[in-house]
């Protein structure tokens, strides 16, 4: 999914809210039309743009406030700029005016509503509609009828723009924290494979899927206190991620992790081959290919067979446990010894 797309998805609710403003807005902006002989084209040549303009303002109305003061302000300037230039209108149309200002107010206060989340702002912004509507005086100079306008939608036009640009970038840093977050949550620092929550997740989606054709497999480093013991732990943490690559993602494997410590675990689809037990001979030829410092026991379930995600790491604990009991260094399944992971250049041995 791209960016654009991502995003897109993010913050449904607010642009759905955007797009209610906006039609109330345009609602507006036209009922004022239909009523108005200011407005009409005939007029003045100039009429024409600053409806333009004004369409345009409310298109890029912003969205809703954050708790960036500045923002905030902006926001209800924003409703001020515009009741302002509803009253002017009203002004122009004389006597018949009157009777719009207070059902104008009130849609200007229901729009306010829709996109101030703070009580005070609301507020503000409420307070301001009224006095603009009820309290200005109602004679205004009438040179000041299109200059006004074309100010307004100006002013209106840009505070929209910054508005909509910094909710934006807002959003998109936001997107980004949320899924610096997630992989943190869901990664393992050392090996950089997914830790045990975000396997286990994934284990109950294949169980309630019901995918078939998936081995679970826990595998074990064999003697790995040795390695630490013997040569240190950094060398030990150079094994685990040795053994992170050999494992990662890709041909038949479908996820792997470290659920802690030495131990990870390996979804491996077998929808390609006869046999469980040649899937898992074929893994084994991969970690022998991959000559790890240290050899692996490794116990595998057949995951149709499991009714949970905490049933499969039992079951394939428990293979897990038999192929230590049997000597290490092995793969079980069914409670048999499958094949041999011997490795190349054991530090362990
Ligand atoms: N270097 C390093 N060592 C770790 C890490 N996590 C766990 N260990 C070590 O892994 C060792 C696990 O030891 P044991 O549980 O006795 O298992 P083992 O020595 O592998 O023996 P078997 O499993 O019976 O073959 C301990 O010494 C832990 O300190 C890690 O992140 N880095």
């Amino acid at each position: 999914m791209s960016t654009v797309e991502r995003w897109l998805e993010f913050d449904k609710d607010t642009r759905r809210k955007k797009f209610i403003n906006q039609c109330l807005g345009l609602l507006l902006v036209l009922m004022v039309m239909l009523v108005s002989s200011h407005f009409r084209p005939q007029q003045h040549p100039l009429t024409l743009l600053a409806v333009a303009g004004l369409m345009i303002a409310i298109l890029v109305q912003p969205v809703r406030t954050t708790s960036s003061p500045s923002w905030r302000a902006c926001s209800v300037l924003y409703m001020l700029l515009l009741a302002l230039a509803l009253r002017a209108e009203f002004h122009y149309m004389g006597g018949a005016g009157i009777l719009w200002l207070l059902p104008c107010a009130g849609g200007m206060v229901l729009v306010s509503s829709l996109f101030m989340t703070r009580g005070l702002d609301y507020g503000a912004a409420v307070a301001g509609i009224w006095l603009v509507f009820l309290a200005l005086p109602s004679t205004l100079p009438e040179q000041t009828g299109l200059s006004f306008i074309l100010i307004y939608v100006l002013a209106v036009t840009g505070f929209g723009t910054l508005m909509n640009r910094s909710y934006i970038v807002g959003s998109l840093r936001l997107m980004k924290a949320r899924d610096d977050f997630r992989l943190l949550a869901e990664t393992d620092a050392l090996t950089g494979l997914e830790n045990r929550r975000r396997f286990i997740a994934r284990l109950d989606e294949v169980v309630a899927e019901g995918r078939p054709s998936l081995l679970l497999l826990l595998l074990d480093a064999d003697h790995f206190k040795r390695i630490n013991d013997r040569w240190g732990h950094s060398v030990g943490d150079q094994a685990l991620v040795r053994i992170a690559e050999a494992i990662r993602p890709g041909d038949e494997i479908m996820a792997s992790a470290r659920l802690g410590g030495e131990e990870f675990a390996v979804l491996l689809d077998s929808a390609e081959a006869k046999d469980q037990a040649t899937v898992l001979q074929g893994f084994a030829d991969r970690l022998a290919r991959s000559t790890l410092p240290v050899s692996l026991s490794v116990g595998a379930v057949w995951m149709p067979g499991e009714t949970s995600s905490a049933s499969a790491l039992v079951a394939a604990d428990v293979q897990l446990y038999a192929a230590k009991e049997a000597g290490r260094h092995r793969i079980f399944f069914q409670g048999q010894m499958i094949c041999e992971t011997l490795a190349a250049q054991a530090l362990a041995g």
